[in-house]
């Protein structure tokens, strides 16, 4: 398995050595609005990263641009050595899909289907057989603590509940890196801290990086590192731990 990071392209910044995933140099603009001037992030396999900043600072896209969901305008975005902007729709979804996991603030669970169904689907996505997708998605809602909903829908859940499986959802494929956009943002901050609890447990167990998106500082708490975005740009507080 091969480490390297992207090319870099920006001068005076440069990923760690080691690096699974690195954003350098991003810029991006929605009409007049520069969301991102020069921002640039990398991830280490295992490292949970909180990712804060004022409203409106580019956290969001800065997150979209380095999980292949919003193409920046410069700069590169390097996966394992490839660059993701550089390859085709189909091969960066396709690794969006076996590489990476999601949970956003309102999980975006498929209201139709089932729990089980619903953490099964990444799974069913990749050509997995319905039997052991399920019993994989199942010891997933385990780990969670909400196996004993797997026959619910979304609708009839708590916040905390659905976000537990939303965790379990993104888990389920084994990602590298898993990206969550304020995943606490719609709970009280009792569940926030138990689903940030298990987010982070369940990440480290699996061996998979987080990106987290925050403005809870108790949430950013749990990461290994924090970068702060300010007007488009990061700024790297350093290693907490
Ligand atoms: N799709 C879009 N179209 C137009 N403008 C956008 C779009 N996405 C983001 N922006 C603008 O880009 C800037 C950065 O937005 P972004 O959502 O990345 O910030 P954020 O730090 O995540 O904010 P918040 O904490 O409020 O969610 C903002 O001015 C926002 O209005």
């Amino acid at each position: 398995m091969t480490t390297t990071t992207a090319p870099n392209t920006a001068p005076g910044a440069a990923a760690r050595d080691g690096a699974l995933l690195a954003g350098l140099d991003l810029h991006k603009s929605f009409g007049p609005t520069a969301a991102l001037t020069g921002a640039s992030l990398d991830v280490l396999p295992g490292e949970l990263i909180a990712v804060l900043g004022a409203s409106g600072s580019g956290k969001s896209t800065l997150l979209h641009c380095l999980a292949g969901l919003t193409r920046p305008d410069a700069g590169t975005v390097g996966y394992r050595g490839a660059d993701l902007w550089a390859m085709s729709d189909a091969a960066r979804s396709a690794l969006r899909r076996t590489q990476f996991g999601f949970v956003f603030q309102f999980g975006q669970l498929v209201p139709e289907l089932t729990l089980l169904e619903n953490t099964a689907l990444p799974l069913r996505l990749n050509g997995q057989r319905r039997r052991p997708a399920e019993q994989q998605a199942r010891e997933w809602l385990e780990r969670l603590d909400v196996a004993d909903l797997a026959g619910k829908r979304p609708g009839e859940l708590s916040g905390g509940q659905g976000q537990r499986a939303a965790i379990a959802r993104a888990l389920v494929t084994g990602p590298s890196v898993v990206f969550a956009d304020e995943p606490t943002g719609a709970l009280d901050s009792l569940h926030g801290e138990r689903v940030m609890a298990l987010l982070s447990a369940a990440a480290r167990d699996s061996g998979a990086a987080v990106v987290l998106v925050t403005h809870d500082l108790r949430v950013a708490a749990y990461a290994d590192r924090e970068v702060v975005v300010h007007d488009g740009r990061t700024e790297d507080r350093g290693r907490l731990l």
